[in-house]
């Protein structure tokens, strides 16, 4: 891969890059159709086993290697770019698109990167340390191979930068707060934006009229309430810990479990920041982060799987009834990223026992993963339940687009 900008096919591209905290998803985007050119995933980054998986013009390529890290991985995604060369230069990449998750109250847009913004980003790290610092190797790599290019950063925190103040602010000490801008930022902005827009065009509303819920369930996971296009409250908060219970992460907990574990468990603050980040969730309950495999121990009657997934589902349902609370009325509920696109015993699990709110998953409707957008309550329901593929990538796109 060369730094070529000069499109030879007069094709127009966005390549974007997205680190999740697992995975490194990559699209090189058409910029007049925001159709897909290319797109793949690798997934269980870190894990003994990765899985890549690179799709360009109907051909998919999959494959199965140990790879460590982000930046081992974006090499790996580079390779499949370079094999296809001839591809890549002629698709006229005029921006690279990078997802970056905490941009703090600095990025409350799309913003070109140059060595400041990657410093700021950088410096943003303690903020969301399982994602800026990947986010941040796929910058300087990229920026390293495709110099001629503007670099865009979208971060997930700008959807909630205008949160109500009483959503984004804790019951925290206010000058120590202010003076360590001790605030929720929220996460996965992106695609809450894209969702929420999406599903009121895909059902044919106005936005502005419509009282959403949005649960982003990957391996991070976060819900919000949107209304009239705009983020009331989500589940994030300083950090992306708070909240869902995730793949290695707590969700919400007691602080006082930090002083527990340091003072009478003799544990660093460091050790306690890895136990709750990278320790703990679904893995820290049963052993496994991945929600695939959690449910091939509950069918094998793994009981410590069981409580896990329960955990997982009871979190859930409390977001869901406390934004219906918040919203008042609620018209729309749709579930996103790797979980809600795929598994419906998590969708129909969430929502269980809410049909005195007129709540109502349809189980034939329900089955299965979906691909596209799909309605998944019985007709008439008084709430429509959605499933919607998130694609924060042309998301990113549109944003960077806007801004070069
Ligand atoms: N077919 C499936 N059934 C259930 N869960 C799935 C399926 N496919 C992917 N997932 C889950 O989606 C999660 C990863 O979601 P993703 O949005 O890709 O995460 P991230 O962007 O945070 O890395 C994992 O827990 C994975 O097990
Ligand atoms: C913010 C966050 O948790 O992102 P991901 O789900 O991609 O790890
Ligand atoms: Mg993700």
């Amino acid at each position: 891969m060369t730094g070529e900008s000069t499109p030879t096919t007069g094709t127009r591209s966005v390549l974007v890059l997205n680190s999740g905290s697992s995975s490194l998803k990559y699209q090189l985007v058409d910029a007049a159709s925001g159709e897909a050119l290319a797109s793949g995933i690798v997934d269980r980054v870190g894990d003994a086993l990765s899985g890549v998986k690179h799709e360009v013009g109907g051909v998919k390529t999959e494959r199965q290697l140990p790879i460590a890290d982000h930046a081992a991985a974006l090499e790996v995604v580079l390779g499949l770019f370079a094999e296809l060369g001839p591809q890549l230069s002629g698709a006229g990449i005029v921006a690279v698109g990078h997802r970056v998750v905490h941009g703090g109250t600095r990025f409350l847009g799309a913003v070109v990167v140059d060595d400041a913004v990657e410093a700021d980003i950088e410096e943003l790290s303690p903020l969301a340390p399982l994602h800026n610092p990947a986010n941040l190797t796929g910058i300087r790599v990229a920026r390293r191979l495709l110099p001629d290019v503007p670099h865009v950063a979208v971060c997930d925190t700008a959807f909630f930068a205008t949160l109500p103040e009483a959503a984004s602010t804790y019951a925290l000490n206010a000058e120590v707060a202010q003076a360590h801008q001790v605030r929720r930022y929220g996460a996965h902005g992106t695609s809450h934006r894209y969702v929420s827009t999406e599903a009121a065009a895909f059902l044919g509303r106005d936005l502005a009229d419509l009282h959403q819920i949005v649960l982003h369930l990957g391996n991070g996971a976060s819900a919000s309430a949107v209304r009239g296009g705009r983020a009331i409250d989500t589940s994030m908060g300083l950090t992306p810990l708070e909240g869902l219970v995730m793949g290695t992460r707590t969700g919400d907990i007691d602080p006082a479990v930090v002083f527990h574990l340091h003072r009478n468990a003799g544990m660093s603050v460091d050790e306690i920041d890895d136990l709750f980040n990278r320790r703990s969730g679904i893995k820290g309950l049963s052993g496994v982060a991945d929600m695939r495999e959690l449910h091939a121990l509950v069918e094998a009657g793994d009981e410590a799987a069981r409580l896990a997934l329960d955990v997982y589902l009871l979190r859930l349902k409390k977001y869901v009834g406390a934004y219906h609370a918040e919203l008042g009325r609620l018209d729309v509920i749709t579930f996103t990223a790797g979980i809600g696109e795929n598994d419906d015993v998590v969708r129909a699990g969430a929502l269980a026992g809410l049909e005195e709110w007129g709540i109502v998953v349809d189980p034939e409707r329900n089955a299965g993963r979906v691909k596209e957008p799909t309605i998944i309550s019985p007709d008439g329901a008084k709430v429509t339940v959605l499933v919607l593929p998130t694609n924060e990538e042309l998301e990113i796109t549109r944003q960077a687009l806007e801004v070069i």
